[in-house]
């Protein structure tokens, strides 16, 4: 479904990634992690069209989309759910809800969406001010969902949350999997990733060094902690 080959971005004269190869399938998850300043944020922003200084190719369903604009790539179903949750503070809950433009058949109904966050039921009526961490965290990914978007990009899910919360959203991006959308997914905390990723990269100074699959994690959990400096 995702397919990055040879991938480089610069920031004027600073280059930032030096041919990176990441690919997600349908209905996998894939985690990203790395040191501060590796170049996640920069090569989720390439994947998502939002950053244009690059070399390379992104593919996405099986189409070139490396010069393809943002708004065309979010159309065709990357949706992007960001680290600051990018939600609408003055407006309630469901009107956050009722706002992204549905890009595919696979969008999920508000019915389906209440079903799955409960708490975001609960707090339908409620402003967006007034959200906790962990319930701004399920609204970004739910309005990502409401797109219908076959690829979801994860910005650090479990940042800042209670262990409680980020098992549920561990058990969201289960089901997420489980309808065949790809979720590539930025998390540092490689214990959680661990739990919903069937594949793992080491992303240091803008290059891929490790490909770890899953199965392998517990035997290769240490190395991976190594490298982080955890
Ligand atoms: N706007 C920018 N201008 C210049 N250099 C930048 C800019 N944004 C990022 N960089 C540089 O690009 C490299 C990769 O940064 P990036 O933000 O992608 O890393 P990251 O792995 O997401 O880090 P973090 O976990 O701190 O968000 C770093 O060397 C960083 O200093």
């Amino acid at each position: 479904m995702l397919e990055v080959t040879g991938l480089k971005a610069w920031y004027g004269q600073a280059q930032a990634l030096h041919g990176v190869d990441i690919r997600v399938g349908v209905g996998e998850v894939v985690a990203l992690a790395g040191r501060n300043g590796a170049g996640k944020t920069t090569l989720v922003r390439c994947v998502m069209g939002l950053h244009r200084q690059v070399d390379g190719a992104v593919r996405f369903l099986g189409r070139d989309v490396t010069h393809t604009p943002a708004h065309q790539r979010a159309r065709a179903g990357m949706g992007w759910v960001q680290d600051d949750r990018g939600i609408y503070s003055s407006l309630s809950v469901e009107e956050n809800l009722l706002l992204p433009p549905k890009v595919s058949d696979r969008a999920w109904t508000l019915e389906r969406v209440y079903e799955a966050f409960p708490v975001l039921a609960e707090r339908r009526r409620a402003s967006g001010t007034t959200l906790s961490g962990g319930e701004q965290q399920m609204l970004a990914i739910a309005r990502a969902l409401r797109t219908g978007a076959r690829l979801l990009l994860m910005d650090e899910p479990s940042e800042g949350l209670a262990p409680v919360i980020v098992a549920r959203i561990g058990a969201i991006i289960r089901e997420i999997k489980a309808t065949g959308a790809g979720v590539l997914l930025i998390e540092q905390n490689v214990k959680f990733a661990a739990t919903v990723a069937d594949r793992h990269y080491l992303i240091s100074q803008g290059r891929i060094v490790n490909a770890i699959d899953n199965s392998e994690f517990g035997s290769r959990e240490g190395e991976l902690l190594k490298h982080l400096g955890i």
